[in-house]
């Protein structure tokens, strides 16, 4: 699992630098043309591409013109790689993502069975966030963390961030007197880093933050990362010394748990008695009406939710069964009277626990 971000893609004038999605592609075919190894890219530049062609000097602060940009980027940006790939003799296939609907089991196990389609075909999946239908509420806004949940839906061996920097430092790597982390094992390898945004000038999104944070999304699910600059790709992908890597701290969970943990935006929260918190965290347990003391904001049957205890600290989010004006009437009730007095439909947990993930710390 590769990911690309948009400082390595284009030209400090702005727009699709050919000659470096040229370098990138003649790695990553290499990489595959054994026939041992596949690879999933998940490639920024979008909006950065389309600056230049709608005439744009820097990125707009703006959604709706970020989102116009990334619509005309994304075509230009897909078709460079599909130009660049077939040099190669191999065929790219496009896949945008949205974060919410990705936490969805229909959705979550379409997104596998498509992107495992593409691979079994021998088609190589370029994924990016679907700019241009995403609100403010449910974007991701970052690949970085898109490529930990892609890496950990993909079963990935290892996630290669690529960046224009050759690793973490233990500072702004533009103040003199920085040096490079070559590997993290845990939180305490990060204690003594300062870790910035992206350089004014740049056209990428997140800085190190957000990288570091998918590296811990990644590393946490099971999934080691190496982390370098685009230059470095190939010693990064042939196991040489290279960047920053993170190693493993956890092993492979639940699959879409995954990202209903890191993906989704909650739509309202659920506030439980000591009770259901402890069914919910301890038990893991479905949430029923019977242990829910309010409900707060405006959500749909199937939106996630926050479930709180009784001092509105996060404990758990899930998938909600019923839209939020349906709640109040099913406060601390039984579902057995719910279902004798408003019908067969309210005989149901509020929360199934497969639709539930607990939040630790
Ligand atoms: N501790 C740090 N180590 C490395 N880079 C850092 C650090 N803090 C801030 N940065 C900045 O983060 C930038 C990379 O982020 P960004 O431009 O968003 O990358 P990309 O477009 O590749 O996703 C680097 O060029 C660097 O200026
Ligand atoms: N989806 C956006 C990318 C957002 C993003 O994370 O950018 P970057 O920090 O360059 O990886 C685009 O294609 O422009």
């Amino acid at each position: 699992m590769v990911k690309v971000g948009s400082s390595s893609l284009t030209t400090a004038a702005g727009g699709l630098d050919a000659d470096r999605v040229d370098a990138l592609v003649d790695v990553l075919a290499k990489v595959r043309s054994g026939g041992e190894r596949e690879i999933v890219l998940v490639s920024s530049g979008a909006i950065a591409a389309g600056l230049a062609p709608l005439g744009l000097l820097r990125r707009p602060k703006d959604l709706a013109r970020q989102q116009a940009a990334a619509s005309v980027g994304q075509g230009l940006l897909v078709a460079r790689y599909t130009a660049s790939f077939a040099r190669y003799g191999v065929r790219v296939g496009q896949v945008l993502l949205t974060s919410n609907d990705t936490s969805r089991r229909a959705h979550y196990r379409n997104a596998c069975r498509t992107l495992d389609q593409l691979l079994d075909m021998g088609a190589l999946p370029v994924v990016n966030e679907n700019d241009t239908v995403a609100t403010d509420e449910i974007r991701f806004g970052d690949n970085d963390r898109l490529a930990a949940l892609v890496a950990h839906l993909v079963r990935a061996d290892l996630l290669v961030l690529l960046s224009d920097v050759d690793g973490l430092y233990d500072g702004d790597p533009s103040t003199p007197g920085t040096s490079r982390v070559a590997e993290v094992t845990g939180p305490e390898d990060l204690a003594g880093v300062t870790i910035g945004s992206a350089g004014k000038a740049g056209v990428g999104t997140g800085g190190m933050a957000t990288k570091v944070e998918a590296a811990r999304i990644a590393t946490a699910a099971g999934v080691p990362v190496v982390l370098t600059s685009a230059s470095r790709a190939a010693d990064a992908l042939a196991g040489r010394d290279t960047g920053t890597y993170f190693h493993r701290t956890g092993r492979r969970s639940a699959d879409r748990l995954l990202w209903l943990a890191h993906a989704s935006t909650p739509q309202g929260s659920l506030t439980l008695d000591d009770g259901a918190v402890r069914a919910v965290v301890e038990r893991h347990s479905s949430l029923l009406p019977a242990g829910i003391a309010s409900v707060e904001g405006d959500f749909a049957a199937g939106d996630p939710v926050e479930l709180r205890d009784l001092e509105g600290r996060p404990v758990a989010r899930g998938l909600v069964n019923f839209d939020a004006k349906e709640i109040p009437q099913l406060l601390g009730r039984s579902t057995r009277d719910l279902a004798r007095e408003l019908g067969p439909a309210y005989e149901r947990e509020v929360v199934h626990r497969d639709d539930l993930v607990v939040l630790h710390g």
